[in-house]
């Protein structure tokens, strides 16, 4: 089970890769003008410094045609680094991509994918990820946990490599929904792990048990003064 941030926030990113287990970090062009006209590789750097060499860092490509998405792909190998999973639109276009950057034998995560047959097509191209927009999908009344089920079940028949890379969560009763379907990984805001993990009944456990101790111990002892 992966959970990846779906921000380039620096800040965001130091604080949750201390305190949970993240296992990457992505990114699309919105997400980025999220932060300004930023350096973009040098900032992009900075997050493959702050995640780590194991964790997963997704870039998109910009580009309009095969060879323009293909000269991003490049750039972005070379000036961040040669592990970076190129994110690439699962279109007629991006599909071709794909099979070229697999050729070349990169990492590529096929990401705007709305549809089943459209994570199928990325998992015969040998997608290593497969983005279903899942709250996307759920706004067009598309069954986005079915969709997911049915590309775990079609990656298993198929003995592929690809894993479901779930993202657009805007809930967290969605995220759980996915991994509970099948998808290995699930990319979130920082607004969705705030809303899990903010929950008033949370801390006022918590508050509980600090002031049950005080209780029998006094305001200052804590169990390592003991
Ligand atoms: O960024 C996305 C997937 O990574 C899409 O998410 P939104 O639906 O929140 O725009």
């Amino acid at each position: 089970m992966e959970f990846l941030l779906d921000t380039i926030h620096l800040a965001d990113i130091e604080r949750y890769t201390k305190c949970l287990p993240i296992a990457g970090v992505t990114s699309n062009p919105t997400i980025v003008k999220k932060e300004g006209k930023i350096d973009f590789f040098p900032h992009m750097r900075k997050i493959r410094q702050l995640i780590g060499p194991k964790a997963t860092l997704h870039v998109q490509v910009v580009g309009q045609t095969p060879v323009a998405m293909l000269a991003d792909a490049h750039a972005i190998l070379k000036n961040i680094d040669e592990s970076v999973y190129i994110k690439v639109p699962t279109t007629e276009l991006g599909l071709q991509v794909i099979k070229q950057l697999k050729a070349e034998g990169h990492h590529v995560t096929a990401t705007a994918i709305y549809t089943k047959f459209q994570g199928y097509l990325a998992i015969a191209a040998g997608a290593d990820y497969i983005a279903p927009y899942y709250s996307r999908m759920e706004n067009m009344n598309l069954d986005a946990a079915t969709a997911v089920a049915e590309f775990a079940k079609l990656i298993q028949q198929n003995n592929a490599n690809t894993k479901i890379l779930a993202a657009s969560f805007h809930n967290v009763g969605q995220v759980n929904t996915a991994f509970e379907n099948g998808a290995q990984a699930a990319t979130m805001g920082v607004d969705i792990i705030q809303a899990a993990l903010q929950m008033p009944a949370i801390d006022q456990a918590v508050k509980a048990f600090t002031s049950d101790w005080k209780n029998i111990y006094g305001p200052q002892q804590t169990i390592h003064d003991l």
